[in-house]
């Protein structure tokens, strides 16, 4: 599941991320959409809303250019007939005040015809009524003190208007319309005046057809009600001053005329206001037109609009919500096919998961088989319908104990699952080893449901790690243990007898003679031997002994757990070994041949923490050692003596790798005589001083160097430093005779190199080679007589001579002696010490003596220390001695001082 979770978490993600991406696209689109079409139809209203305005103000302005005219055709009429009336009294002289009958009869006349005109009056040059077309005016009425006489009287205006004008006299307002009247000479003479009536205006208005909302005023220069339609009312009486700062403010800018919205200050409407001057005169002709009835229409229309766009908006945000629910039932469709497909594939995947090389049993909460997979069945060799509804407990062999299975649902119950090696049986009984892993299976809720257990057949596994464990710890040709499983066991048996303070013993089992068997009777008779014994000796050993073949005919036995004394466990050891060794040599049929063989045994005990695995190891090792050197079919116990003997050994060993380079090397020279005391040569003994331990015998490290090859070198040094010593005692008088004996080790002839490298010493030091002797033992001849014999020859030619070293205790045969260039035989000191007490040793001398004389060899006797020795040798015809009787063996200096004395 875990495969897959990863790339689907992404996939829905970003399915989701789409799905909200394109739900914030729809909406952002819808918005605008809203917006592009609430911009569009606001401008259409706006642009309707202007041309609304500009109509009505069209309108308005039109019917203020009408009514600006037909005031000024007022003021015309009332200015024609001042106009006529000042030019009859410019021509025919203004009459006093006692003639003014016939002026004021033709001031009533005029009045008649003019009814806009209340009054027409004639003032003299000093502002004093002349004459009025109103009957019983008073004639006292004088205006020389008003403004508007002033302007006459002071200027050459001809005619002036005054805004409305209140007069006290008559209690009421008037328009005053003035004209100059002078004198047929051209001077002042006075003002014709005509009272035109405000009313006369509002009559006129109320003839003019108005529009719904539509007002037509007049308002004097002072903005003075003059007069209005429709009628206002008595709250608004002609000279009631209109209060409109915007317009008082217009007028003072100057403009003529201009359009303005405001409240009306009459009747409160809103109304769109057309203003403009009446010609010159102190009049303002006010169109106004009520922009609620003004704009009914258009409001209409931005209903209708608004009505429509809601409805769009509407439409738009159904098909919005509808895409959008439509996308969201896409997503969760998608997503439940997504989701669909993914448990699939989930199951897909668990189904594969089941059918795994791994076998699967399922089960319920109560242990009952629900489902097995291929591989169970291919394992088991049960189907699933032969086990569903079954308990796994039938597949339990017995092997494993209850305490095992407690453990094991211990383990499951604790930590949810458990693992581990079990054996199980298949349908046909056969048993198994198989890997089993039990998990318990919760619910989300936490409540077991079932058991999931996986297995695998390890018996294959199992069958190949035995092998390969077989192959690492035993031997393949005898099945014992090999030396891996024997020291693995060493170790345990070491802590075990350290815990529990007991004793073992350790044995190493050699063949004797094993490689001669071997290659006799060949390979496989070796094996085959090899085989057999070790049948027998693990046929008399108990179960809890270990029995090892360490490699070649190497046995080795550890014995364990001995609950005795050390006295106990030496007994029962021995007792083992003497045992092995019996049985060993019972008779033994290979290739057709009966045969018996022996053996050696070492025996080390090994007791609580004394020692380690190594330890006892060396121990046994050194005690075979001691066992073969003691000859066969021998059992040795390791002694510490030995250990401490063969320590020293290796000791020497490595000391004498140093004794060449650091020259401890010493050459000691003792006396060969003649039967008449005469020295006659010497016998070169090398000695070894060495740093700490002094002067150290050749019977301590000869063998050594034998052994370690050394003696080759050490022996070349030797003869050479000999071969220096010839040459220098030939050229002194009293020593040139002298001869020098140089005892050659067996190995060191047999040495392939050794006539080379004798050769090369003789070429160095140029030494007189008769004068030189060379002792060998019998034991050269044991082996490759003819190859000794030939390099004696060969030495021999060039004058060195040879002496027999220690004659009589070899197994020398005499037929072969005769035929090697020997030119004496040494008696060996053994017989010769003991010549006078034993009956056998002077048979032997005597009888070299004779053999030597029969050979025609020299013969002389080692060991000589006493004079009787020396007389009974004489007697016998012996007259060639060597021995402390005469001389002991010396450094070269007291040699040479003993001979020139
Ligand atoms: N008890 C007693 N001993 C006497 C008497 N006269 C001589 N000897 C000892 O007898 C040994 C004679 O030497 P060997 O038989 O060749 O036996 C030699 C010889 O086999 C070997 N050896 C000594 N030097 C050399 C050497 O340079 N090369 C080789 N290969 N072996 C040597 O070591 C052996 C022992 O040498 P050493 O200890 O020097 O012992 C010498 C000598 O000191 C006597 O009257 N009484």
């Amino acid at each position: 599941m875990s495969v897959i979770s990863i790339d689907e978490n992404d996939d829905v993600l970003k399915a989701t991320d789409s799905y909200r991406q394109q739900r914030r696209n729809v909406v952002a689109l819808y918005l605008l959409a809203l917006l592009v079409m609430t911009v569009l139809f606001g401008w259409l209203l706006h642009e309707q809303y202007q041309q609304e305005i500009e109509a009505a103000e069209s309108r308005i302005t039109a019917r203020a250019n009408v009514v600006t005219e037909w005031a000024k055709g007022v003021f015309a009429q009332s200015g024609q007939a001042l106009f006529g009336l000042t030019e009859i009294l410019a021509t025919q002289e203004i009459p006093d005040s006692d003639n003014t009958q016939l002026l004021q009869r033709s001031l009533e006349n005029l009045t008649s015809y003019l009814p806009m005109i209340d009054e027409v009056g004639v003032f003299d040059s000093e502002g004093r009524l002349l004459a009025s077309s109103r009957a019983g005016r008073d004639a006292d009425i004088d205006i020389s003190e008003t403004r508007f006489f002033k302007v006459f009287q002071h200027s050459q205006q001809r005619e002036l208007i005054t805004p409305l004008y209140w007069s006290k006299s008559d209690q009421r307002y008037y328009l005053y319309h003035g004209r100059r009247v002078d004198t047929p000479t051209g001077d002042f003479a006075g003002v014709a005046v005509s009272n035109i009536v405000p009313e006369v205006f509002s009559e006129s208005l109320e003839q003019m057809s108005v529009f719904d909302g539509e007002s037509i005023s007049l308002v004097d220069s002072g903005l003075k009600f003059i007069a209005r339609y429709p009628i206002p009312g008595d709250q608004f009486p002609v000279g009631k001053q209109i209060e409109s700062s915007e317009t008082a403010q217009r007028l003072v800018s100057g403009d003529a005329t201009f359009s303005l919205s405001a409240k009306s200050p009459i009747d409160g409407r809103e109304r769109l206001f057309r203003i403009q001057w009446v010609g010159e005169y102190p009049m303002l002709a006010v169109v106004g037109i009520d922009l609620h009835e003004l704009l009914k229409a258009w409001r209409q229309r931005a209903l209708i609009l608004s009505l429509v766009m809601l409805v769009i908006a509407l439409l738009g945000a159904w098909g919005a919500r509808h895409y959008l629910s439509r996308l969201a039932l896409t997503y969760q469709l998608r997503q439940r096919i997504e989701e669909r497909e993914q448990a699939r594939a989930e199951a897909q995947i668990a189904a594969a998961a089941f059918q795994t090389h791994l076998g699967i049993l399922i089960t319920d909460a109560r242990g009952c088989i629900l489902k097995v997979n291929e591989t169970f069945t291919r394992i088991t060799g049960y189907s699933e319908a032969e086990i569903v509804g079954k308990n796994p407990r039938m597949f339990s062999t017995g092997l494993q104990n209850a305490a095992f299975y407690r453990r094991l649902w211990k383990g499951v119950i604790k930590a949810g699952n458990w693992e581990g090696e079990i054996w199980s049986q298949r349908k046909n009984g056969e048993l198994f080893p198989e890997w089993l892993t039990i998990s318990a299976v919760y619910s989300v809720e936490g409540t077991l449901t079932h058991y999931v257990a996986t297995m695998s057949d390890i018996s294959e596994r199992k069958a190949a790690e035995q092998e390969i464990h077989q192959l690492a710890f035993y031997d393949p040709l005898t099945g014992l243990a090999n030396r891996r499983l024997f020291m693995d066991r060493m170790g345990t048996a070491l802590k075990e007898l350290h815990r529990h303070q007991r004793c073992g013993a350790l044995l190493f089992v050699d063949i004797d003679n094993f490689k001669q068997i071997n290659d006799t009777l060949g390979h496989y008779a070796g094996d085959q031997l090899l085989q057999g014994i070790a049948r027998r000796m693990g046929q008399m050993l108990r179960d809890t002994d270990t029995l090892a073949r360490l490699g070649g005919d190497e046995f080795a036995v550890l014995i364990e757990g001995i609950d005795g004394s050390s006295a106990q466990t030496t007994q029962l050891a021995e007792r083992i070994a003497n045992k092995l060794l019996a049985i060993l040599s019972e008779p033994i049929e290979l290739a057709e041949e009966s045969i018996t063989i022996t053996g050696c045994i070492g025996i080390t005990l090994m007791s609580s923490g004394e020692h380690n695995v190594d330890d006892y190891l060396q121990q046994v090792d050194m005690a075979l050692f001691q066992a073969k050197n003691s000859g066969r079919h021998t059992v040795c116990f390791f002694d510490p003596a030995m250990q401490a003997a063969l320590l020293a050994h290796v000791r020497l060993e490595a000391d004498l790798h140093l004794a060449l380079a650091n020259q401890q090397w010493q050459l000691y020279y003792q006396p060969q005589v003649n039967h008449h005391g005469t020295i006659t040569g010497v016998e070169v003994l090398l000695r070894w001083q060495h740093p700490e331990r002094g002067l150290v015998s050749p019977g301590e490290f000869i063998p050594l160097l034998e052994s370690t090859g050394l003696i080759n070198d050490v022996g070349e040094w030797v003869l050479e430093d000999a071969c220096k010593q010839l040459v220098r005692w030939s050229e002194h008088p009293r020593l040139c005779e002298l001869t020098i004996s140089v005892n050659i080790s067996p190995l060191q002839f047999r040495d392939d190199h050794f006539l080379r490298r004798v050769n090369d010493v003789f070429e160095r030091t140029r030494a007189p080679l008769h004068r030189l002797k060379l002792e060998v033992t019998e034991s050269l001849f044991l082996e490759a007589r003819d190859d000794a014999r030939d390099k004696m020859l060969a030495l021999k030619a060039q004058g060195v001579r040879f002496s027999l070293d220690d004659f009589g205790t070899g197994y020398s045969s005499l037929a072969y002696l005769a035929q090697l260039p020997l030119d004496q035989l040494k008696i060996d000191q053994s017989f010769v010490q003991q010549v006078l007490e034993s009956e056998a040793n002077a048979a032997i001398v005597e009888s070299t003596i004779v053999l030597a004389e029969s050979l025609s060899l020299e013969v002389i006797a080692e060991g000589v220390e006493t004079e009787a020795q020396q007389s009974w040798l004489l007697d016998h015809d012996c007259q060639a001695y060597q021995g402390y009787l005469f001389g002991r063996p010396v450094e070269a200096k007291a040699f040479e001082a003993m001979m020139l004395a």
